[in-house]
């Protein structure tokens, strides 16, 4: 077979793809005017979730699953975006991790608003300027976001789904080679996660370490100056095409980000797998066991309890704390049912949503 056969071969599996694309657009179409009659929302994590399960069993390769994913992410998002255009804000800026997540979910069709602060990504959502919010959550190096932690406890929004992306951090620079490069540019986080290279490329030369806001800024600036290298995503040395010298730079491969995606109004069906996040205001008083009480409820009713966290109550005097707590289940599962018949007045549900490991 030639070269020009080969692809005349593509070009006929293209046709049919574009083809069956169109008739899957056509029946989620349907959907959409199903769902319209009722005012269902568009966006069904769960039902995404289960049909890229379905596809990962029946999958004979050489696809991976990541590629599955990706690919099939895009499609919903296509789709999604046929029936009505979203808008998503993201803690930026652009070129961010959350951004990275962001797209992950929303594709590349979708109308995205950058913005500053993790509260302004609340707010936007709250007044419902846009329809989704992404926000990080914890960290599994460097655990917890508690700013994300408290707008959860302050605001009116749900919880629609979790995601986990891994980070992965790289050296990006115009320099030819590391001996080159006189000025590294990134944030604490990035250096403190990739002290191990930075040791080991960087011993001899020392190079100035300067801490700046957020590793796309690194990138922007490294991409302003040939003697200069930013520890940033892959993400953002594709925006400022900065040449990526080292991929993977971090110390340990695990290090994952898990985000929200908040929207004003939203309830999943339950996925048979799900995850629920709530926040618990605790009676303040001072007898014993108050706490004790109310977890041992969640063992009688064999809850897996996967998170909790105390925050203090801001402006309270006292040393008062308030939990934001994470099971896995559904919250209208009658084992959770019952926890609500007894502590309901001062739990709030922020959403159950597919578990996403
Ligand atoms: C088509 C639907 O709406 C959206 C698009 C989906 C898809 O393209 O398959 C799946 C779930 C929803 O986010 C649906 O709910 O079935």
């Amino acid at each position: 077979m030639t070269l020009e056969d080969v692809r005349q071969e593509i070009d006929k599996l293209d046709d049919t793809l574009l083809e069956l694309l169109n008739q899957r657009m056509n029946w989620v179409h349907k959907v959409g005017e199903i769902k319209n009659k009722t005012k269902a929302v568009i966006y069904r994590p769960e039902r995404e979730k289960q049909i890229i399960e379905r596809l990962f069993e029946q999958n004979k390769g050489p696809l991976n699953k990541d590629a599955i994913e990706a690919i099939f992410l895009e499609i919903f998002a296509a789709a999604r975006n046929i029936e009505l255009p979203e808008r998503i804000a993201y803690l930026g800026p652009e070129g961010s991790f959350t951004h990275q997540a962001a797209e992950s979910r929303f594709g590349a069709m979708s109308e995205y608003v950058t913005l500053p602060t993790i509260k302004a990504v609340f707010e936007a959502v709250e007044t419902e300027r846009v329809r989704f919010g992404v926000i990080p959550i914890e960290n599994n190096q460097e655990g917890i976001v508690y700013e994300t932690v408290d707008l959860l406890n302050e605001t009116q929004v749900n919880i629609a789904a979790e995601l986990k992306i891994p980070v992965h951090f790289t050296m990006a620079t115009e320099a030819e080679n590391p001996s080159k490069i006189k000025r590294i540019y990134s944030k604490d986080i990035a250096f403190r996660q990739c002290r191990g290279f930075l040791n080991k490329y960087f011993e001899q030369t020392h190079p100035e370490e300067i801490q700046v806001e957020s590793t796309s800024k690194a990138a922007k600036l490294a991409a302003e100056d040939p003697e200069a290298a930013a520890i940033c995503s892959e993400i953002a040395a594709k925006l400022f095409r900065l040449p990526v010298l080292f991929k993977n730079i971090e110390d340990n491969s695990n290090n994952r980000t898990r985000f929200f995606i908040i929207s004003k109004t939203f309830e999943n069906q339950p996925s048979g797998n799900d995850k629920t996040t709530l926040v618990a205001r605790l009676p303040k008083t001072d007898e014993s066991g108050v706490l004790a009480n109310f977890l041992m409820d969640f063992k009688e009713q064999n809850i897996n309890l996967t998170k909790i966290e105390s925050r203090p109550y801001k402006g309270d005097e006292d040393f008062n704390f308030w939990f934001f707590v994470e099971l896995l289940g559904y919250h209208k599962d009658e084992k959770f049912q019952e926890i609500l018949n007894k502590h309901g007045d001062y739990i709030k549900v922020l959403g159950s949503y597919v578990r996403n490991a």
